[in-house]
Protein backbone atom coordinates (compact mmCIF):
# COMPACT_ATOMS: atom_id res chain seq x y z
CA UNK A 1 0.00 0.00 0.00
CA UNK A 2 1.39 3.72 -0.78
CA UNK A 3 1.46 5.86 1.89
CA UNK A 4 1.72 9.31 0.18
CA UNK A 5 0.72 10.13 -2.96
CA UNK A 6 3.59 10.80 -5.92
CA UNK A 7 2.90 14.49 -5.62
CA UNK A 8 3.90 14.25 -1.85
CA UNK A 9 6.83 11.82 -2.08
CA UNK A 10 9.79 14.76 -3.68
CA UNK A 11 8.12 16.58 -0.90
CA UNK A 12 8.53 14.20 2.28
CA UNK A 13 12.19 13.14 0.59
CA UNK A 14 13.30 17.25 0.71
CA UNK A 15 12.36 17.52 4.28
CA UNK A 16 14.23 14.41 5.46
CA UNK A 17 17.49 16.18 3.32
CA UNK A 18 16.67 19.29 5.59
CA UNK A 19 16.48 17.18 8.94
CA UNK A 20 19.62 15.22 8.33
CA UNK A 21 21.38 18.21 7.31
CA UNK A 22 20.46 19.86 10.21
CA UNK A 23 21.14 16.99 12.30
CA UNK A 24 24.85 16.74 10.86
CA UNK A 25 25.55 20.76 11.57
CA UNK A 26 24.20 19.88 15.46
CA UNK A 27 26.79 17.18 15.68
CA UNK A 28 29.54 19.33 13.71
CA UNK A 29 28.78 21.82 16.40
CA UNK A 30 29.10 19.70 19.09
CA UNK A 31 31.97 17.98 17.88
CA UNK A 32 33.84 21.73 17.74
CA UNK A 33 33.47 22.36 21.30
CA UNK A 34 35.53 19.23 22.40
CA UNK A 35 38.96 21.31 21.51
CA UNK A 36 42.43 19.36 21.82
CA UNK A 37 44.11 19.33 25.12
CA UNK A 38 46.83 22.23 24.63
CA UNK A 39 50.13 21.65 23.70
CA UNK A 40 53.30 23.20 25.98
CA UNK A 41 56.03 24.53 23.97
CA UNK A 42 59.41 26.27 24.60
CA UNK A 43 60.71 28.64 23.06
CA UNK A 44 64.72 29.58 24.20
CA UNK A 45 66.54 32.46 23.66
CA UNK A 46 62.23 34.33 22.71
CA UNK A 47 63.81 37.51 23.19
CA UNK A 48 66.51 37.29 19.83
CA UNK A 49 65.17 37.45 16.57
CA UNK A 50 64.69 33.81 15.77
CA UNK A 51 62.22 33.91 19.05
CA UNK A 52 60.47 37.10 18.05
CA UNK A 53 59.74 35.96 14.70
CA UNK A 54 58.90 32.55 15.71
CA UNK A 55 56.43 32.99 18.86
CA UNK A 56 53.92 34.07 16.57
CA UNK A 57 53.92 31.53 14.08
CA UNK A 58 53.49 28.82 17.00
CA UNK A 59 50.39 30.88 18.67
CA UNK A 60 49.00 31.44 14.79
CA UNK A 61 49.19 27.64 14.11
CA UNK A 62 51.95 27.48 11.86
CA UNK A 63 53.88 25.04 13.82
CA UNK A 64 51.18 22.15 15.23
CA UNK A 65 47.95 23.04 12.74
CA UNK A 66 44.97 25.64 12.67
CA UNK A 67 42.67 23.45 15.39
CA UNK A 68 45.72 22.79 18.09
CA UNK A 69 45.98 25.30 21.39
CA UNK A 70 49.35 25.84 22.41
CA UNK A 71 50.47 27.16 25.64
CA UNK A 72 54.13 28.92 25.22
CA UNK A 73 56.93 29.25 27.42
CA UNK A 74 59.67 31.65 27.08
CA UNK A 75 63.11 31.93 28.13
CA UNK A 76 65.63 34.57 27.92
CA UNK A 77 68.21 36.39 30.42
CA UNK A 78 66.73 39.42 28.98
CA UNK A 79 63.82 39.75 31.27
CA UNK A 80 63.14 43.21 29.74
CA UNK A 81 62.88 42.67 26.36
CA UNK A 82 61.37 39.33 27.29
CA UNK A 83 58.45 40.56 29.32
CA UNK A 84 57.87 43.02 26.13
CA UNK A 85 57.39 39.59 24.08
CA UNK A 86 54.71 38.24 26.46
CA UNK A 87 53.00 42.00 25.77
CA UNK A 88 52.40 41.68 22.39
CA UNK A 89 51.34 38.35 22.46
CA UNK A 90 48.85 39.31 25.04
CA UNK A 91 48.14 41.87 22.13
CA UNK A 92 47.60 39.62 19.20
CA UNK A 93 44.94 38.23 20.76
CA UNK A 94 45.54 34.84 18.98
CA UNK A 95 42.67 32.40 19.52
CA UNK A 96 44.80 29.40 19.77
CA UNK A 97 46.71 31.01 22.77
CA UNK A 98 46.17 29.21 25.96
CA UNK A 99 48.97 30.53 28.46
CA UNK A 100 52.48 32.17 27.75
CA UNK A 101 55.27 32.15 30.42
CA UNK A 102 57.75 34.70 30.15
CA UNK A 103 60.64 33.63 32.82
CA UNK A 104 64.58 34.05 33.31
CA UNK A 105 64.20 30.76 35.33
CA UNK A 106 65.01 27.96 33.46
CA UNK A 107 63.28 25.37 35.61
CA UNK A 108 60.15 27.05 35.50
CA UNK A 109 60.93 27.14 31.61
CA UNK A 110 61.01 23.78 31.53
CA UNK A 111 57.88 22.55 33.80
CA UNK A 112 55.57 20.16 31.89
CA UNK A 113 56.30 21.42 28.03
CA UNK A 114 55.89 18.88 25.06
CA UNK A 115 58.08 20.68 22.84
CA UNK A 116 61.48 22.31 23.39
CA UNK A 117 63.04 24.69 20.98
CA UNK A 118 66.53 25.66 21.65
CA UNK A 119 67.42 28.98 20.06
CA UNK A 120 68.97 30.75 23.48
CA UNK A 121 72.94 31.70 23.44
CA UNK A 122 75.01 33.72 20.90
CA UNK A 123 74.47 34.32 17.01
CA UNK A 124 78.02 34.11 15.01
CA UNK A 125 78.67 37.63 13.62
CA UNK A 126 79.95 38.66 10.16
CA UNK A 127 83.45 37.03 9.34
CA UNK A 128 83.21 34.18 12.11
CA UNK A 129 82.57 30.09 11.79
CA UNK A 130 79.60 28.94 13.45
CA UNK A 131 81.89 26.87 15.56
CA UNK A 132 83.53 30.69 16.91
CA UNK A 133 80.68 30.59 19.12
CA UNK A 134 80.75 27.17 20.65
CA UNK A 135 82.80 27.89 23.62
CA UNK A 136 79.40 30.01 25.45
CA UNK A 137 76.82 28.13 23.85
CA UNK A 138 77.74 24.38 24.49
CA UNK A 139 78.11 25.55 28.16
CA UNK A 140 74.14 26.83 28.23
CA UNK A 141 73.17 23.14 26.16
CA UNK A 142 75.23 21.34 29.54
CA UNK A 143 72.96 23.44 31.78
CA UNK A 144 69.60 23.41 30.27
CA UNK A 145 69.90 19.82 29.36
CA UNK A 146 69.01 18.64 33.04
CA UNK A 147 66.77 21.09 33.73
CA UNK A 148 65.06 19.66 30.73
CA UNK A 149 65.17 16.08 32.09
CA UNK A 150 64.13 16.96 35.03
CA UNK A 151 61.20 18.93 34.52
CA UNK A 152 60.15 18.70 30.78
CA UNK A 153 57.51 16.10 29.70
CA UNK A 154 58.59 12.19 29.32
CA UNK A 155 58.34 12.33 25.81
CA UNK A 156 59.46 15.62 25.22
CA UNK A 157 60.49 16.03 21.95
CA UNK A 158 63.92 18.89 21.65
CA UNK A 159 64.83 20.73 18.38
CA UNK A 160 68.35 22.49 19.34
CA UNK A 161 68.75 25.70 16.58
CA UNK A 162 71.58 28.08 18.19
CA UNK A 163 74.79 27.19 16.84
CA UNK A 164 77.01 25.42 16.32
CA UNK A 165 73.49 23.52 16.69
CA UNK A 166 74.26 19.68 16.23
CA UNK A 167 77.40 19.79 18.55
CA UNK A 168 74.97 21.52 21.05
CA UNK A 169 72.49 19.22 20.60
CA UNK A 170 74.89 16.60 20.93
CA UNK A 171 75.69 18.28 24.59
CA UNK A 172 72.65 17.75 25.37
CA UNK A 173 71.60 14.52 24.91
CA UNK A 174 74.85 13.87 26.71
CA UNK A 175 73.90 15.74 29.81
CA UNK A 176 69.77 14.76 29.51
CA UNK A 177 70.39 10.61 29.34
CA UNK A 178 67.33 10.22 30.55
CA UNK A 179 65.85 11.89 27.22
CA UNK A 180 65.47 9.38 24.39
CA UNK A 181 68.09 10.26 22.02
CA UNK A 182 65.07 9.65 19.48
CA UNK A 183 63.67 13.31 20.72
CA UNK A 184 66.80 14.99 20.83
CA UNK A 185 67.06 16.63 16.74
CA UNK A 186 68.79 20.01 15.41
CA UNK A 187 67.64 22.21 12.72
CA UNK A 188 68.70 21.71 9.26
CA UNK A 189 65.59 22.45 7.92
CA UNK A 190 66.69 25.92 6.70
CA UNK A 191 69.23 24.42 4.61
CA UNK A 192 67.15 21.90 3.25
CA UNK A 193 64.57 25.03 2.40
CA UNK A 194 67.36 26.63 0.37
CA UNK A 195 68.23 24.24 -1.29
CA UNK A 196 64.91 23.32 -2.78
CA UNK A 197 64.48 27.39 -3.17
CA UNK A 198 68.27 27.49 -5.11
CA UNK A 199 66.88 24.73 -7.68
CA UNK A 200 63.25 26.23 -7.88
CA UNK A 201 64.95 29.86 -8.81
CA UNK A 202 67.68 28.18 -11.23
CA UNK A 203 64.72 25.61 -13.19
CA UNK A 204 61.99 29.33 -13.08
CA UNK A 205 59.39 26.57 -11.11
CA UNK A 206 57.21 27.00 -7.80
CA UNK A 207 59.57 25.99 -4.99
CA UNK A 208 56.35 23.40 -4.17
CA UNK A 209 57.35 21.58 -6.81
CA UNK A 210 60.92 20.61 -6.06
CA UNK A 211 61.14 17.87 -3.26
CA UNK A 212 63.70 15.43 -1.82
CA UNK A 213 67.15 17.51 -1.79
CA UNK A 214 68.89 16.13 1.15
CA UNK A 215 71.20 17.91 3.59
CA UNK A 216 73.92 15.89 4.79
CA UNK A 217 76.33 16.53 8.01
CA UNK A 218 76.79 19.50 10.07
CA UNK A 219 74.86 22.59 9.98
CA UNK A 220 78.04 24.60 8.69
CA UNK A 221 80.12 25.35 5.84
CA UNK A 222 80.92 21.74 5.22
CA UNK A 223 77.36 20.58 5.52
CA UNK A 224 76.86 18.62 2.00
CA UNK A 225 72.95 19.96 0.10
CA UNK A 226 72.83 16.88 -2.65
CA UNK A 227 70.15 17.50 -5.10
CA UNK A 228 71.49 13.65 -7.13
CA UNK A 229 67.85 12.09 -5.61
CA UNK A 230 66.03 15.84 -6.14
CA UNK A 231 62.96 15.53 -8.52
CA UNK A 232 60.13 17.81 -9.60
CA UNK A 233 56.75 17.13 -10.52
CA UNK A 234 55.58 17.40 -14.35
CA UNK A 235 52.52 16.76 -15.58
CA UNK A 236 52.12 12.90 -15.59
CA UNK A 237 54.69 12.12 -12.34
CA UNK A 238 58.19 13.38 -11.52
CA UNK A 239 61.64 13.68 -12.79
CA UNK A 240 64.86 13.90 -11.99
CA UNK A 241 66.07 17.23 -11.32
CA UNK A 242 69.73 16.28 -12.78
CA UNK A 243 67.96 15.15 -16.07
CA UNK A 244 66.82 18.59 -16.30
CA UNK A 245 70.32 19.85 -16.37
CA UNK A 246 72.92 19.46 -19.74
CA UNK A 247 75.28 17.34 -19.13
CA UNK A 248 77.99 19.40 -19.23
CA UNK A 249 75.93 21.57 -17.11
CA UNK A 250 77.86 21.41 -13.14
CA UNK A 251 75.87 23.88 -11.48
CA UNK A 252 74.75 20.69 -9.15
CA UNK A 253 78.02 20.11 -8.60
CA UNK A 254 79.18 23.34 -7.90
CA UNK A 255 77.62 26.75 -7.21
CA UNK A 256 73.95 24.77 -6.06
CA UNK A 257 76.14 23.80 -3.08
CA UNK A 258 78.75 26.65 -2.24
CA UNK A 259 75.41 29.16 -2.23
CA UNK A 260 73.72 26.66 0.04
CA UNK A 261 76.58 26.25 2.20
CA UNK A 262 77.49 30.08 2.32
CA UNK A 263 74.13 31.65 2.44
CA UNK A 264 73.91 32.17 6.01
CA UNK A 265 76.81 34.13 5.87
CA UNK A 266 75.94 35.73 3.12
CA UNK A 267 72.20 36.66 4.91
CA UNK A 268 74.71 38.11 7.87
CA UNK A 269 77.03 40.07 5.57
CA UNK A 270 73.70 41.86 4.10
CA UNK A 271 71.45 42.01 7.20
CA UNK A 272 74.19 42.46 9.59
CA UNK A 273 72.14 40.09 11.61
CA UNK A 274 71.84 36.23 10.73
CA UNK A 275 68.46 34.65 9.70
CA UNK A 276 65.90 35.34 11.62
CA UNK A 277 62.69 35.01 9.63
CA UNK A 278 63.59 32.10 7.21
CA UNK A 279 65.12 30.18 10.33
CA UNK A 280 61.80 30.82 12.28
CA UNK A 281 59.66 29.16 9.86
CA UNK A 282 62.27 26.05 9.10
CA UNK A 283 61.71 25.48 12.77
CA UNK A 284 57.77 25.19 12.55
CA UNK A 285 58.59 23.13 8.95
CA UNK A 286 60.79 20.48 11.04
CA UNK A 287 58.53 20.53 13.98
CA UNK A 288 55.40 20.23 12.21
CA UNK A 289 57.16 17.32 10.11
CA UNK A 290 57.68 15.12 12.63
CA UNK A 291 54.49 15.73 14.83
CA UNK A 292 52.09 15.16 12.04
CA UNK A 293 54.18 13.70 9.66
CA UNK A 294 55.67 14.13 5.85
CA UNK A 295 53.76 13.76 3.24
CA UNK A 296 53.94 10.45 1.06
CA UNK A 297 56.83 10.25 -1.01
CA UNK A 298 58.26 13.15 0.10
CA UNK A 299 61.88 13.38 2.45
CA UNK A 300 63.62 16.30 4.89
CA UNK A 301 66.45 16.98 6.52
CA UNK A 302 66.94 16.92 10.35
CA UNK A 303 69.61 16.73 12.58
CA UNK A 304 69.33 13.39 14.28
CA UNK A 305 71.79 10.97 16.25
CA UNK A 306 73.35 8.81 13.65
CA UNK A 307 73.02 4.97 14.22
CA UNK A 308 76.07 4.64 11.83
CA UNK A 309 73.45 4.33 8.66
CA UNK A 310 75.34 5.65 5.38
CA UNK A 311 78.66 4.63 7.09
CA UNK A 312 78.68 7.65 9.74
CA UNK A 313 80.17 6.84 12.74
CA UNK A 314 77.42 6.74 15.32
CA UNK A 315 77.02 8.88 18.31
CA UNK A 316 77.08 11.82 15.67
CA UNK A 317 74.07 14.73 15.52
CA UNK A 318 74.49 14.36 11.57
CA UNK A 319 71.63 15.63 9.10
CA UNK A 320 70.15 12.84 7.08
CA UNK A 321 67.19 12.52 5.08
CA UNK A 322 63.82 11.55 7.38
CA UNK A 323 60.59 10.58 6.67
CA UNK A 324 58.08 10.68 9.78
CA UNK A 325 55.48 9.36 11.00
CA UNK A 326 53.23 8.96 14.39
CA UNK A 327 55.58 11.37 16.02
CA UNK A 328 58.42 9.25 15.01
CA UNK A 329 61.25 10.21 12.47
CA UNK A 330 63.50 7.17 10.44
CA UNK A 331 66.23 8.02 8.15
CA UNK A 332 65.25 6.87 4.90
CA UNK A 333 67.63 3.90 3.80
CA UNK A 334 69.22 2.20 0.90
CA UNK A 335 69.62 5.83 -1.50
CA UNK A 336 72.66 5.31 -3.76
CA UNK A 337 75.94 7.18 -2.46
CA UNK A 338 78.53 7.91 -5.43
CA UNK A 339 82.01 8.86 -5.04
CA UNK A 340 81.63 12.37 -5.11
CA UNK A 341 78.90 12.26 -2.37
CA UNK A 342 80.78 9.99 0.37
CA UNK A 343 83.76 12.08 0.12
CA UNK A 344 81.74 15.25 1.05
CA UNK A 345 79.54 13.28 3.40
CA UNK A 346 82.62 11.90 5.49
CA UNK A 347 83.96 15.57 5.32
CA UNK A 348 81.45 16.77 7.39
CA UNK A 349 81.45 13.68 9.60
CA UNK A 350 85.51 14.44 10.40
CA UNK A 351 84.04 17.78 10.97
CA UNK A 352 81.36 17.49 13.91
CA UNK A 353 84.29 14.38 15.17
CA UNK A 354 86.37 17.54 15.39
CA UNK A 355 83.65 19.80 17.21
CA UNK A 356 82.81 17.16 19.81
CA UNK A 357 86.33 17.23 20.85
CA UNK A 358 86.20 20.61 21.09
CA UNK A 359 83.15 21.24 22.95
CA UNK A 360 84.21 18.67 25.34
CA UNK A 361 87.37 20.89 26.03
CA UNK A 362 85.33 23.81 26.10
CA UNK A 363 83.41 21.97 28.95
CA UNK A 364 85.81 19.71 30.91
N1 LIG B 1 70.28 26.15 12.92
C1 LIG B 1 69.95 27.17 12.14
O1 LIG B 1 69.51 26.97 11.01
C2 LIG B 1 70.12 28.57 12.60
C3 LIG B 1 70.67 28.85 13.82
N2 LIG B 1 70.81 30.14 14.26
C4 LIG B 1 71.36 30.31 15.61
O2 LIG B 1 70.26 30.49 16.51
C5 LIG B 1 70.71 31.22 17.66
C6 LIG B 1 69.76 32.39 17.93
O3 LIG B 1 69.82 33.30 16.89
P1 LIG B 1 69.16 34.75 17.03
O4 LIG B 1 67.79 34.64 17.54
O5 LIG B 1 69.38 35.43 15.74
O6 LIG B 1 70.12 35.40 18.12
P2 LIG B 1 69.78 36.59 19.15
O7 LIG B 1 71.05 37.06 19.71
O8 LIG B 1 68.89 37.59 18.50
O9 LIG B 1 68.92 35.84 20.26
C7 LIG B 1 69.47 34.93 21.15
C8 LIG B 1 68.77 35.13 22.47
O10 LIG B 1 69.29 34.15 23.38
C9 LIG B 1 69.31 34.77 24.64
N3 LIG B 1 70.19 34.03 25.54
C10 LIG B 1 71.52 34.12 25.72
N4 LIG B 1 71.93 33.27 26.67
C11 LIG B 1 70.84 32.61 27.08
C12 LIG B 1 70.61 31.61 28.05
N5 LIG B 1 71.61 31.11 28.80
N6 LIG B 1 69.35 31.15 28.23
C13 LIG B 1 68.32 31.67 27.50
N7 LIG B 1 68.47 32.62 26.59
C14 LIG B 1 69.72 33.09 26.38
C15 LIG B 1 69.79 36.19 24.38
O11 LIG B 1 69.46 37.06 25.45
C16 LIG B 1 69.03 36.51 23.11
O12 LIG B 1 67.79 37.14 23.38
C17 LIG B 1 72.14 31.67 17.34
O13 LIG B 1 73.04 30.76 17.94
C18 LIG B 1 72.21 31.55 15.82
O14 LIG B 1 73.51 31.38 15.37
C19 LIG B 1 70.38 31.18 13.51
C20 LIG B 1 69.83 30.96 12.28
C21 LIG B 1 69.67 29.64 11.72
O1 LIG C 1 74.80 31.46 9.65
C1 LIG C 1 74.51 31.69 10.83
O2 LIG C 1 75.28 31.88 11.75
C2 LIG C 1 73.06 31.62 11.15
C3 LIG C 1 72.65 30.35 10.60
O3 LIG C 1 72.95 29.32 11.16
C4 LIG C 1 72.07 30.32 9.27
O4 LIG C 1 71.57 31.34 8.77
O5 LIG C 1 72.08 29.25 8.67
Amino acid sequence: MEYFQPIEKPLVLLGCAYLSWKMIRHIWGVLKTFEKEPVTVLVTGAAGQIGYALVPMIARGAMLGGDQPVIIHMLDVASESLNAVKMELIDSAFPLLRGVVATTDVSEACQGVNIAIMAGGIPRREGMERKDVMSKNVSIYKSQASALQQHAAPDCKVLVVANPANTNALILREFAPAISEKNITCLTRLDHNRALAQISEKLDIHVSEVKNVIIWGNHSSTQYPDASHATVKIERGEKRVAELFADDDKWLQTEFITTVQQRGAEIIKVRKQSSALSAASAVCDHIRDWVLGTPKGTWVSMGVYSDGSYGIPPGLMYSFPVTCKNGEWSIVEGLKIDAFSREKMDASARELIEEKVLANSCLY
